[in-house]
């Protein structure tokens, strides 16, 4: 199954390593991919056994879903994608019912000004900040558009990351889910490809005689390569590079950091479990628990979980500490839904990311003055024998599934 004597090697089988694999098949060139774990999809990893249901332990939505290249392959595989903002008017829930018409058109008006101001801040031709210099401040709705936008979906503070990086990379347009979850069809995707599992490589060799991965599993040549590990992953040092990377290469990494959001699911099939739409107030959950809130999902597709989604700051608080999440979750959940709804959650699934070293982290963000530190990182080495790829080296879909995806291609078309 695996050629002995490739033409490429292509580092981890998450989205970007089988996107690039494929594309490499495409155009007749002979791969092999190293994976370092026991499973193909990296970061878009869905579990049916521990809760009895699917969850997604990282991606769950196909956004933007109009440009998104897994899109069209959701649909040939039958997986019967559903457009997930149909719930979007519904996300401010307090005890299960709707909020108030005024309160849900405040929080989108707050929504709509945080993107203009952004908006507006990155095309006035000044110097990149951080993009929370350019966001609202003072009305009674911005500290919770800020920490949602922030934290809760890019995995960070926005004093972290850079206005312009934020401006570009920021998504809109229908957001699709699907029973198998994105791991379910990123899994699809990667069948049938010469995968080598639980082979992690450990150090790479490259100049112009080729690409020599090394690690437990042995050595193996190609004439180039394809890194797609995580910026996390790299500036750990989880790869040692001989001779080592460019100034400018490993600059970018550095300026690439990961964020973090983890998840805590509970199993939640007793009656008196809530029972919502998904996004539960937001609103609510500032009131009760100050300017770090973490936001609810809830029985997609009819599943019995209940999903908390805690992002930034206080998830690297909570990092390596289950425990501590869960009982942080459950004490939010009794303030915001109130205790006997607390009490019917069942036992729970914390993500681990952060202690992962295989990811290190969520995905990227641009540190403030680095908004060009993307293109860096995904431009061809030493003629396109080494290649980086990943959600961090798309300038326009970084963080997500589709940036992964989309890199991965054009790396596979970079290689000479
Ligand atoms: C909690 C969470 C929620 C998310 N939600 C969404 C979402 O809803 N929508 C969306 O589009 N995106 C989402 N994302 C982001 C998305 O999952 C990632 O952007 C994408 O999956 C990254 O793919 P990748 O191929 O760049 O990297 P990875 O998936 O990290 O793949 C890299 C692979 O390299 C392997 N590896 C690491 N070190 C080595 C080594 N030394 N040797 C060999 N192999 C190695 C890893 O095991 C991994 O399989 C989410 C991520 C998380 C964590």
């Amino acid at each position: 199954m695996f050629p002995s004597d490739p033409d490429v090697l292509v580092i981890g089988a998450g989205c970007a390593g089988i996107a690039a694999a494929r594309e490499l098949a495409l155009r007749g060139r002979t791969c092999v991919v190293l994976e370092a774990g026991p499973r193909v999809g990296g970061r878009a990893w869905t579990e049916s056994d521990s809760l009895g249901a699917p969850f997604d332990h990282g991606a769950s939505w196909l956004h933007q879903a109009d440009e998104n290249p897994l899109t069209p392959f959701a649909h040939a595989l039958g997986l019967a994608p559903i457009d997930h903002d149909r719930f979007r008017e519904r996300r401010l829930f307090a005890q299960g019912r709707l909020a108030p018409r005024e309160e849900r058109h405040a929080f989108a008006a707050a929504e709509d000004a945080f993107w203009t101001a952004i908006d507006a801040a990155a095309r006035d031709g000044a110097a990149d900040r951080p993009a929370s210099d350019a966001a609202p401040r003072g009305g009674p709705w911005d500290a919770t558009v800020a920490h949602w936008e922030g934290a809760q979906i890019c995995a960070a503070e926005l004093t972290r990351m850079s206005l312009h990086d934020v401006a570009a990379t920021a998504l809109d347009g229908p957001n699709l889910i699907m029973r198998t979850g994105v791991g379910g069809l990123v899994a699809r995707l990667a069948e049938g490809l010469p995968i080598r599992l639980d082979a992690r490589v450990d150090r790479l060799r490259w100049g112009a005689r080729g690409v020599s991965a090394e690690g437990a599993f042995g050595s193996i040549t190609a004439r180039a390569a394809i890194v797609t590990v995580s910026t996390g992953v790299l500036a750990a040092g989880g790869i040692a590079f001989d001779p080592p990377l460019p100034a400018e290469t490993q600059a970018a990494i550095h300026a690439l950091p990961l964020g973090l959001l983890t998840k805590i699911a509970f199993r939640a099939d007793h009656p008196d479990a809530p029972d919502m739409p998904p996004f539960v107030s937001l609103r609510r959950a500032v009131e009760h628990d100050g300017d770090r809130p973490m936001s609810w999902i809830s029985r997609l597709f009819g599943d019995p979980l209940m999903i908390a989604f805690c992002g930034g700051a206080r998830a690297w608080e909570m990092a390596g500490d289950a425990r501590r999440a869960e009982a942080e979750a459950r004490a939010e959940a009794a303030k915001v839904f109130g205790a006997r709804a607390a009490a019917a959650l069942g036992p729970a699934t914390v993500t681990r990311w952060a202690e992962d070293p295989l990811f290190r982290g969520a995905y990227s963000h641009a540190v403030p003055g680095a908004q060009a530190a993307r293109t860096t990182l995904a431009r061809p080495l030493d003629d396109g024998r080494l290649c980086f790829a990943g959600e961090a080296c798309h300038p326009r879909f970084a963080a997500t599934v589709a940036g992964a995806w989309l890199s991965g291609v054009e790396a596979a078309r970079a290689i000479p």
